[in-house]
């Protein structure tokens, strides 16, 4: 028998379990039961409560960072907004999402040290690049060398200006629908805006990852209402009902949302 057939019958024999598993699941689901499903999600999350032990865990058994972002992140935790650093976990899913889309075109909204511009061109083709719009010269300095040392330092285009403005700029540019993957993490109050610029600049079938939707978990206490809890829980509302895109809100890092634009 060629591969090609066993191929075949091995994608028939699991379509097959697939499909009787699902029906065995929505028989099993005909009536909900809220407490019961709530209890099992809160459970899946029980892991956070041991926080350091399982961080420490992911760290020594998936992180494939190269040399020089090690070294960028120590630069950057000896700074005393350090913990403005995105998590590298996060950046590793972004980084294999950006080359699962063969990304070439990126956004990098809110550079700080410059850690997720690293990522992220680390994973572009050479002619690839990533606009990095940040206010703060000073943190960017910081990264440059980084990028220089890592070899990419070409495919990052840094603007510093309000982020708004640069993503303005892009629109009337005409660069509408070019850009593969965005990445927002910049001032919350700005997020809507962001979303809703980065869904003219990036092309359909490209993804944007907005960071922070989980805000430290506050978005989940109703009684957290200061503005910047405010702002995110709009967002997460306003991304959960738009048509345009699928989404995943994962619970990594400080939450991110993938938008995938249909
Ligand atoms: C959480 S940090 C970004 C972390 C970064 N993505 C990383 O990989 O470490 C947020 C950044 O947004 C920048 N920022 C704040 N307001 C901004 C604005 N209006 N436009 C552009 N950047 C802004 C800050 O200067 C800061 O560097």
């Amino acid at each position: 028998m060629s591969d090609y057939s066993k191929c075949l019958m091995y994608a028939s024999a699991v379509g097959a379990i697939s499909l009787s598993l699902a029906a065995g699941y929505w028989r099993g689901r005909t009536s909900l039961q809220p407490d019961i499903i709530l209890e099992g999600l809160i459970s899946l999350r029980k892991s956070h409560l041991h926080k350091d032990k399982v961080t420490k865990y992911i760290e020594n058994n998936s992180f494939r960072l190269l040399q020089v972002q090690w070294k960028l992140i120590e630069e950057t935790m000896k700074h005393p907004s350090g913990k403005l650093l995105s998590c590298p976990d996060e950046l590793q899913l972004l980084q294999n999402l950006v080359s699962l889309i063969k990304g070439r075109k990126t956004l990098d909204i809110g550079v700080f040290t410059g850690y997720s511009a690293l990522a992220i061109a680390l994973v572009l083709p050479e002619d690839g690049k990533v606009v990095a719009c940040d206010v703060n010269e000073e943190f960017a300095r910081i990264g440059k060398p980084f990028w220089k040392e890592a070899g990419i330092d070409h495919k990052i285009d840094l603007r510093i200006a309000p982020a708004v403005e640069t993503l303005n700029k892009l629109v009337d540019a005409g660069e509408g629908g070019t850009y593969d993957f965005a990445f927002i993490d910049a001032d919350k109050e700005n997020y809507l805006k962001y979303y809703e610029l980065c869904m003219t600049l990036v092309r359909s079938g490209g993804i944007i990852a907005i960071d922070n939707v989980l805000w430290g978990d506050s978005v989940a206490d109703p009684e957290v209402v200061d503005a910047r809890t405010l702002v995110i829980r709009e967002l997460n509302q306003y991304v959960y009902a738009d048509q345009r895109v699928n989404i995943s809100m994962l619970n990594i890092a400080d939450g991110v949302t993938l938008c995938f634009k249909k």
